[in-house]
This record gives C-alpha cells, sequence and structure tokens, in this order.
C-alpha cells in the first residue's frame, strides 16, 4: 500500500526519529510506539542495523507506516527504496536526491531552512518539507516569517523539538506535524524500558493541538 505525504504528516502530531543501534531493539521499540499511537516511524540510516531494522518492522509490527531518515545521496536513497521504505526524510536536498525521489514515487520530506531553499523545492512541485535543524535554525519565529510570503508550504520541523516545545511548533499554521527522538531515546531504548517509552507515545500522540 501506497502512503502519501500527507498521511505520513497527519497520521500523528508526531513523527518518532529513530536510532536503531541494535537489530533485536527495533522491532519491540516500534510495537511500544505503535501501542502509544505513533505509527509513522522514522529509522535514521546512521546505523548498520537500520536497513534490516526497516525491514523487520515493516514485517512484524502491523499498523506502522515506516520510513527511513538520513537520506543524503543516490546511495542512501537506493538501499532505502530496496529496503522497503515507505517514506523518506532528508537533513538537506540535493538536484539528484530530490529527481531520484520524485521518480520513485515514494513520498519524501526534504529538508529546508532558507526561503530560497523553500523556493528552490516550490519549483520542482514539492510542498511539504522538513524544517531542520528547527531550533537552532530559527525554531518557531523563523516558520512564522516564512509562512508569511510562503504560506502554501507545511512543514515538519526537526531538530531540538522536545514535549516542552512541540505544542507551540504544532500550533503553527503551516506545521502539520514534528519530529524528535525524545520518545525513543538511548538510555530508554539500551534498559529496554518499553512501557515509559509506549508512555512518552501516547503523550505526544495528544498533543494535536
Ligand atoms: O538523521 C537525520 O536525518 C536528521 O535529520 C536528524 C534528526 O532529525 C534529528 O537528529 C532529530 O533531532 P532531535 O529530536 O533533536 O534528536
Amino acid at each position: 500500500m501506497t502512503v502519501s505525504i500527507q498521511e505520513v504528516m497527519t497520521t500523528s502530531p508526531v513523527i518518532p526519529v529513530m536510532v536503531i543501534n541494535q537489530l533485536d531493539q527495533a522491532v519491540p521499540l516500534a510495537r511500544a510506539l505503535v501501542a502509544g499511537g505513533l505509527k509513522v516511524l522514522e529509522i535514521t540510516l546512521r546505523t548498520p542495523a537500520a536497513l534490516e531494522a526497516i525491514r523487520q518492522i515493516k514485517a512484524e509490527v502491523p499498523g506502522a507506516i515506516v520510513g527511513a531518515g538520513t537520506i543524503i545521496n543516490l546511495q542512501t536513497l537506493d538501499a532505502a527504496l530496496e529496503a522497503g521504505s515507505e517514506f523518506l526524510v532528508s537533513p538537506g536536498v540535493t538536484d539528484s536526491l530530490l529527481t531520484a525521489a520524485l521518480n520513485s514515487g515514494v513520498p519524501i520530506l526534504p529538508g529546508v531552512v532558507t526561503p530560497s531553499e523553500v523556493m528552490r523545492l516550490l519549483d520542482r512541485g514539492v510542498t511539504a518539507m522538513k524544517f531542520f535543524p528547527a531550533d537552532a535554525a530559527g525554531g518557531i519565529p523563523m516558520l512564522k516569517s516564512i509562512g508569511g510570503p510562503l504560506p502554501q508550504v507545511t512543514f515538519c520541523p526537526t531538530g531540538g523539538i522536545n514535549p516542552k516545545n512541540a505544542h507551540e511548533y504544532l500550533s503553527l499554521s503551516n506545521v502539520a506535524c514534528v519530529g524528535g527522538s525524545w520518545m525513543a531515546p538511548a538510555s530508554l531504548v539500551d534498559a529496554g524500558d518499553w512501557a515509559e517509552i509506549t508512555r512518552r507515545a501516547a503523550e505526544a500522540t495528544a498533543l494535536k493541538p
């Protein structure tokens, strides 16, 4: 089943950004997040286990919509597609990456910060973007400012989002969802504290303004 970028951005208010250090943590972690209501899961391609984690979660966790993050070039794009990723997220964007991603038919949230980057993507027909690194790049005031001249763009701010500021980000008219790692930090994953991860996921699910 193919998902749309709208489904990726609106199924849950928060997209958990997952770093899988050990493959055997992938499925229990995904189950814990889905149990808390977070169905759209981004697995970052930062670790050797990431691609197999995507395959296993897709096969074993019903209800999960599994995407790949940290897509930085054609190699990572091809690997993510080969693993069956249902959506793609990139920290920034290059022409070759965007062309290949758009041709693949798998939805992508390309990363941007500045109005010029936003305008280049608009020229390619893209209106859904990741705003990264959100807090470091100007956060809420920056998103409000971009929304003035460029209100047709919908963002998923990621980077420095936490339970304290997530609600304010989500209340912006040009923000559909936020991304973040706070539901599944390495400390909880390594401790196998799935109950606490489910609790944090449920709290994140309830954030919708
Ligand atoms: O790996 C990628 O592709 C990224 O773009 C980085 C992640 O989105 C951020 O690392 C999440 O940020 P935190 O919630 O502050 O941990």
